[in-house]
């Protein structure tokens, strides 16, 4: 039997930077990771894949839609590759989801689909809440509570940057007596994090969305010059405010296109941006990646080319 871990939480909450972390961690790194994404660029198993040589799938769309012939195809194709030695015996699959994803679908796909229920075992799920915004999430999105209601443990991430005493009591005002704690950067071990749990079988295993979400992507063969990105990402956050709900991508800066720049964005935090050694899988474009509600769909690549206008005006 196979262990399979699901690792959710909201939007930005900081999945891939725990899944990093736990992959560099040589006890760990014999783990196949499914990384579902919601917009049509998949960027996570690209930061994955660059920093660690594992097993990365990817399963575009949102898995909570699609999840019964998207997640549990994959698992069992996963599974009939490491039999035949294809892939290595990987020890257990991690399985990051979308930060949309109401995880009642993907438990109740793991638990009765049959071919997945022989050859796999659901270990438990593990919901990171952002010390920064997840109690805002939590009020706002119930993709938020329903990650926090179905978790077996909850890692506060982000105490650096907000009141995590605050987000923990509001996670255990949802979820009482849930096993909690917090770390920066998920440096946490990784055993408390996949300790066997015992999720309850689930009643609903329908998904909604929180209506009006989209995605937004923007894709560039030119590489932006340094001054206008950082523009853009701060006119960007502070025009969208809580519209903004996520941005992240990969960037050609102009300055040094050799390698790429990781951006992110929660609402209106803009990150401070992360350098990867090299481009993952040789494409060396720019993706950007919005998930905004009612933001227009061009107004981000129109914003950028304006101010790309005005700083080479400016600069001339
Ligand atoms: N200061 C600080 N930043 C963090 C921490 N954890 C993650 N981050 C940053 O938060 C941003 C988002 O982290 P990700 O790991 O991409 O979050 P995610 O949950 O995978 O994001 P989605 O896949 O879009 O839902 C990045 O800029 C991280 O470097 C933390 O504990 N402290």
């Amino acid at each position: 039997m196979i262990p399979v871990s699901v690792v959710t939480g909201f939007l930005g909450a900081g999945k891939t930077t725990l899944l990093r972390r736990v992959l560099s961690d040589p006890a760990w790194a014999d783990s196949a990771v499914i990384v579902n994404e919601f917009g049509e660029v998949p960027l996570d198993h690209e930061l994955l894949a660059a920093s660690e040589e594992v097993l990365v799938n990817v399963s575009t769309g949102c898995l909570c839609c699609v999840v019964r012939t998207d997640l549990t195809a994959t698992l069992m194709d996963l599974a009939r590759r490491r039999a035949t030695g294809e892939l290595p015996a990987y020890a257990r699959v991690l399985v990051e989801t979308s930060g949309l994803a109401d995880p009642a679908p993907i438990l109740h796909a793991l638990m009765t689909d049959a071919a997945v229920a022989e050859t796999h075992r659901l270990r438990g799920v593990v919901t990171l809440v952002d010390a920064l915004h997840g109690a805002g999430a939590l009020d706002r999105h119930p993709e938020a509570r329903r990650q926090v209601l179905l978790a077996d443990r909850v890692l506060v991430t982000k105490p650096d940057l907000g009141d995590a005493a605050a987000v923990a009591e509001a996670v255990q005002a949802l979820h009482p007596g849930l096993p909690l704690r917090a770390a920066v950067r998920g440096a946490v071990e990784p055993d408390w994090l996949f300790a066997p749990g015992d999720p309850a079988p689930l009643p609903d295993p329908t998904a909604r969305h929180s209506a009006g979400l989209a995605s937004i992507v923007i894709e560039r063969e030119e590489p932006i010059p340094a001054l206008a990105l950082t523009l853009w990402m701060q006119a960007l956050a502070e025009h969208a405010g809580t519209r903004l709900l996520r941005l992240k991508g990969l960037v050609a800066l102009a300055e040094d296109p050799s390698r790429p720049m990781v951006v992110h964005a929660i609402q209106h935090i803009v990150h401070p941006p992360d350098w990867l050694e090299h481009w993952p899988g040789g494409d060396r474009r720019t993706r950007i990646v919005l998930i905004g509600q009612g933001i227009p769909r061009h107004f981000p690549a129109r914003l950028l080319a304006a101010i790309e206008a005005e700083v080479s005006a400016a600069l001339r």
